[in-house]
């Protein structure tokens, strides 16, 4: 069975997989607070995990302003994220970075598509009624219907927030599983909306539903919210995650999004992804950051470090 039907099947709801489920706070916030130390761009392996990132990002533009040309501008930003002389000073000359996916509302899929097409990028859409996933069901499944048909090959739904905040598991469950089912051949990103949900329990077991209704991908936050993003959040996800996979023996994906715009973001997120879920998850396949403004920053470090080594380099020569 291929990995998108087994995950259209879902796993059944078992209330009790989740409902013992102790959040520890204060161990999660001590340690996502390790992981905040500042770093700056000197070493080879530092600029590697910058590339890496890169790899990894869902470049994003979800704007009321958005049009064809602008997108078709990021489409091609996605195709060449770093700048020839950055590439060829990195050694990448002979398979350039290219960033994970690109993620637009569904008017702009097509667009996008067009313009990434040859590319290998994936379009990546939101759907059902982001940011707040208040429209009916029907019209959120069309929503995703729709994408699909522009081209989409990823999904990015919201799930309804009031299901979590009133323990209404079985719908949610439902709910996401009718999505997936909406999805066909492409992935779905479950974004659970995170500042919304109160409490990291509620985020975990908000997490464990979608997964067992069979999401590839759960995502923190729309990138709307008061509060999108933070480590706590992502901490208490990648939990989730781990003991989804040792339940069922299935790797779910994790994206966080919103509000991540540095280098040192990047870092800290690739830090917490390699010490709690190891090397597997570090791939586009299974780990992706959404953000909109993150990549100039990439650059700008990787700028900063290629021009640091040449002068440096010549710094030595002269000595
Ligand atoms: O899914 C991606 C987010 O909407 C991006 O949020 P951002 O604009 O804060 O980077």
């Amino acid at each position: 069975m291929t990995g998108n039907a087994r995950r259209n099947e879902g796993t059944a709801l078992k209330p009790e997989m989740f409902e013992s489920i102790q959040v520890n706070l204060s161990a999660v916030e001590r340690r996502a607070g390790t992981l905040t130390t500042r770093r700056s761009v000197k070493k080879e392996y530092q600029a590697a995990w910058l590339v890496k990132a890169l790899t990894c990002i869902d470049l994003t533009t979800l704007a009321g302003d958005d049009t064809p040309g602008r997108v078709h501008r990021l489409a091609m930003k996605a195709r060449k994220p770093l700048r020839e002389d950055i590439v060829e000073a990195l050694g990448l000359a002979d398979e350039p970075p290219k960033v994970g996916a690109v993620c637009v509302y569904p008017t702009m899929v097509a667009p996008a598509v067009k313009a990434l097409r040859g590319s290998g990028i994936p379009v990546a859409s939101v759907a059902t009624g982001f940011p707040a996933g208040l429209t009916p069901l029907p019209q959120r499944l069309a929503e995703i219907r729709y994408a699909v048909e522009e081209g989409a090959e990823e999904i990015d739904i919201v799930i309804t927030r009031s299901h979590v905040l009133l323990g209404e598991w079985q719908a949610l469950y439902d709910e996401v599983k009718a999505m997936r089912e909406a999805c066909g051949h492409a992935h779905l990103k479950a974004i659970l909306g995170t500042g919304d949900l109160k409490t990291l329990r509620n985020v975990y077991k908000a997490s464990m539903v979608a997964m067992m209704a069979g999401a590839d991908f759960i995502k923190t936050s729309t990138g709307k919210e008061d509060v999108n993003a933070t480590l706590p959040v992502s901490l208490t996800m990648i939990r989730a995650l781990r003991d989804y996979g040792e339940w069922t023996g299935e790797k779910v994906g994790f994206k966080p999004a919103g509000g991540l715009k540095t280098a040192k973001d990047s870092l800290a997120w690739l830090i917490l992804i390699k010490e709690e879920l190891g090397n597997a998850w570090l791939d586009p396949h299974l780990f992706r950051i959404g953000a909109s403004s993150m990549l100039a920053d990439i650059e700008r470090q990787l700028e900063h470090f290629v021009t640091g080594r040449y002068a440096s380099a010549s710094r030595h020569a002269l000595a």
